[in-house]
C-alpha cells in the first residue's frame, strides 16, 4: 500500500514538471505567435508540427508507446496553437460523421469545430474565410471516390493543406440496444454498401432508407426505438444510442481519405504528395504522353480519377496524385514537361502525407 502511495506520489510530481514544461512551452508558441502575425504567415504549419511528431517518435527510447506519441502531441499543439488564435474548421456535419472525427484526429480538442450540412458549403465557408480551413471526405478504400468533392475543385480557388486517414467501422445502433425492435435501418448511400452482405443476412425484412450523413440517421434513430442507424462509435456517444451489433461492414481495412482545405500552402517535410488536376485534347496517346513526365522522374502516382468536364459532353478532367511535393526537384521538373503535354493544369496543393 505505501509502495503504492509513493509511486503516485512521484506521478504528481512529474505531471507537475510537465504541466510547468508545458506552460514553458505555450509561452514561447505565443511568442512565435505574435512573430507570424507580424509577419503575416500563418499560425498553422503542418509541416513543422510533423517534423515534431517524427523527431519525437526517432528519440523515444520506451517504454512510453511510439504509436501514441503523436496523440499526446496532437492535444499539446493543439492547445498551444489556440493561445495564438482559436482554430475555426468547417467540416461536412453534423456532428459526429466520420469527418468530425477526421477533424478531431487532425487538429486536436482545442480547435472549434463548425458542422455544416454539405461539401459545398465547407468550401464557401472557408473561401469565404469565415473559418482558416476546412475538412471533407475525398474517398474511401472500398467505396472510392466522393464526386462531389473532386468536382468543387474545378472552380475552387483553395489548396489542399493536408490529407487525413480513418479506419472506418460501422455499427448498428438504437435506441434500446435490443436487434427485434428494429423495422428500419437508416444510414449514408456509402456506409450501407459497406455493410451489403451482413445486412442482406441479417435485416432482409427490414427497411432501408439513405439519408445524407451516418450522424443523420443517428439523430433520427434517437426518437424512435424501431429506427436502427448505421454509424460511427462517435455517434452512439452524441446521440446516446446503444449498439445493437459492432463492426458490420463487410469487409475490414475500411479507411477513409478525408482533405484538409484551405489558403495555406504548406512547406515540404520530406515526405509529402502533390494532387493535379487538368484536360487533354481528344487524341491518340494524350494520357500517355502526359503520364510520361512522371515516369521520367520515377515519380509514383498513388491515384489516377476522371469525371465529366460539365462543360461540354464527354470531356473528361483527370485528377491524379504523385508522390513529392511542388518544390522538389524531380516533381518541378515533371510538372513543367508534363504541362506541356495537356491542355489545362491546376495544381491543387502540396501537402504532408498522412498516416494511415
Ligand atoms: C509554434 C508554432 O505554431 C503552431 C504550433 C506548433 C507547436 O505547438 O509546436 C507547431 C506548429 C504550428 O502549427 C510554430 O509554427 O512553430
Amino acid at each position: 500500500m505505501d509502495r503504492l502511495n509513493d509511486l503516485r506520489k512521484e506521478i504528481d510530481k512529474i505531471d507537475e514538471q510537465i504541466l510547468k514544461l508545458l506552460n514553458e512551452r505555450a509561452k514561447l508558441v505565443i511568442e512565435i505567435g505574435k512573430i507570424k502575425k507580424e509577419q503575416n504567415k500563418p499560425l498553422y504549419v503542418p509541416s513543422r508540427e510533423k517534423a515534431i511528431y517524427e523527431r519525437l517518435k526517432s528519440i523515444n527510447t520506451g517504454p512510453f508507446p511510439d504509436e501514441y506519441i503523436k496523440n499526446v502531441f496532437r492535444e499539446i499543439i493543439s492547445a498551444s496553437l489556440s493561445l495564438e488564435e482559436v482554430q475555426k474548421i468547417a467540416y461536412l456535419g453534423p456532428e459526429g460523421t466520420f469527418t468530425h472525427l477526421a477533424g478531431i484526429k487532425h487538429f486536436g480538442l482545442a480547435a472549434k469545430l463548425i458542422p455544416l450540412s454539405n461539401i459545398s458549403d465547407v468550401f464557401e465557408y472557408v473561401e469565404k474565410k469565415r473559418c482558416a480551413y476546412g475538412v471533407i471526405p475525398i474517398e474511401n478504400s472500398l467505396e472510392g471516390v466522393v464526386n462531389h468533392t473532386l468536382d468543387m475543385f474545378m472552380d475552387s480557388a483553395l489548396k489542399i493543406c493536408g490529407e487525413i486517414f480513418l479506419e472506418v467501422s460501422h455499427h448498428l445502433m438504437n435506441l434500446s440496444g435490443k436487434f427485434e425492435d428494429i423495422r428500419k435501418i437508416y444510414s449514408h448511400p456509402h456506409a450501407i454498401a459497406q455493410c451489403r452482405k451482413w445486412l442482406s443476412k441479417n435485416a432482409r425484412n427490414i427497411t432501408i432508407v439513405e439519408v445524407e450523413s451516418t450522424a443523420k440517421a443517428a439523430e433520427i434513430a434517437k426518437g424512435d426505438a424501431s429506427v436502427a442507424a448505421i454509424a460511427s462509435e462517435m455517434a452512439e456517444i452524441q446521440y446516446g444510442l446503444k449498439i445493437v451489433e459492432k463492426s458490420i461492414e463487410d469487409y475490414t481495412n475500411n479507411y477513409t481519405r478525408f482533405l484538409v482545405i484551405g489558403f495555406n500552402e504548406p512547406a515540404k517535410t520530406g515526405n509529402d504528395k502533390t494532387s493535379i488536376m487538368f484536360s487533354l485534347a481528344h487524341k491518340a496517346g494524350s494520357l500517355y504522353n502526359a503520364l510520361k513526365a512522371f515516369a521520367e522522374e520515377n515519380i509514383n502516382m498513388t491515384k489516377i480519377e476522371s469525371r465529366p468536364s460539365k462543360r461540354k459532353a464527354w470531356e473528361y478532367i483527370f485528377y491524379v496524385d504523385i508522390d513529392g511535393h511542388i518544390d522538389d526537384e524531380p516533381v518541378k521538373k515533371a510538372l513543367e514537361n508534363f504541362s506541356k503535354n495537356v491542355n489545362m493544369l491546376k495544381i491543387l496543393g502540396s501537402y504532408p502525407k498522412g498516416e494511415k
